[in-house]
């Protein structure tokens, strides 16, 4: 594992100011816009401030005085909430399986930031599965060294990371790599840049993210808040719709 641990629960105490407040971390960009229809269904909807504007602020009040939300990246989400800063959170299960905390419980799939992490190599070069078992090493452009390194090395290849924070598409025509692995959805950025998808790793939606430790100490206050995501899930899907 590539990433740093999440300082404990209890090296934590320094400097918190929530007054019971639950902290509820979003992940800004698409997900922050996925998930705000269903935040106003929570009763939880943050400042309208949180979603966009010239502020600089990160954390905002809810329409629940008890809850606060901070707005982090999408790869943050998951660290604010092993390591406590957060009780709760929203992220992809891509982010998840990357960091693999012990400290998370991911009770809930919200169905949204649908898409899917796969290998995919340029489109011209033919891909052949039984040359990978002829392979020991590869290198590979990902910002998913974990996920990477572990489906590369269940195959028996050790895949040499290039780890890049975006642009990933570049680097097989730039000679970093041979192969990288990313998000795909519609395909189209792979396509719009001479690649291919040749094997998909996992399916990735967005899910509802508690620190184990609040579930112990805490268990009313984050109960509620599931339950309440629960029910406006409910409510916003087409089947409930159709009712
Ligand atoms: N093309 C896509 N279609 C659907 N969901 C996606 C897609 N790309 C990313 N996601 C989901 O959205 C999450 C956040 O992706 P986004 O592109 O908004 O942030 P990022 O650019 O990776 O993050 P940051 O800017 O914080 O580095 C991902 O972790 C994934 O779960
Ligand atoms: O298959 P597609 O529908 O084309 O989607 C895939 C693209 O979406 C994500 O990038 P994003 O748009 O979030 O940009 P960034 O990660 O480079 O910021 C991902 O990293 C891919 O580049």
């Amino acid at each position: 594992m590539n990433h740093p641990r999440p300082a404990h629960q209890t090296e934590t105490s320094f400097g918190t100011e929530d007054n019971g407040r639950i902290v509820l971390a979003l992940p800004k960009g698409r997900i922050l816009k996925a998930v705000s229809p269903l935040m106003s269904g929570t009763g939880m909807a943050p400042a309208p401030e949180c979603l966009g504007g010239d502020s600089r602020k990160l954390r905002f009040p809810t329409q629940d005085p008890q809850v606060d939300v901070v707005r982090v990246r999408s790869f943050d989400v998951a660290t604010f909430v092993a390591s406590g800063g957060a009780q709760v959170g929203v992220c992809g299960a891509d982010v998840l399986m990357e960091f693999d905390y012990p400290e998370i419980y991911a009770p809930l799939d919200l169905g949204i930031g649908a898409c899917r992490i796969s290998v995919a190599q340029p489109a011209h070069l033919p891909h052949d599965p039984q040359e990978w078992k002829r392979w020991s090493e590869v290198r590979v452009a990902t910002k998913y060294p974990a996920i990477t390194r572990r489906f590369f090395a269940a195959r028996g290849i050790n895949a040499t990371i290039v780890h890049l924070h975006g642009a990933m598409e570049l680097a097989p025509m730039l000679g970093l790599s041979r192969l990288i692995v990313d998000l795909v959805d519609t395909g189209s950025t792979l396509k719009a840049n001479g690649l291919k998808e040749v094997e998909t790793i996992a399916q990735v939606t967005s899910r509802v993210i508690v620190n184990r430790t609040a579930l112990k100490t805490r268990p009313e206050q984050i109960d509620r808040i599931l339950s309440r995501f629960r029910t406006a899930l409910a409510a916003s899907s087409p089947v409930a719709e159709n009712v």
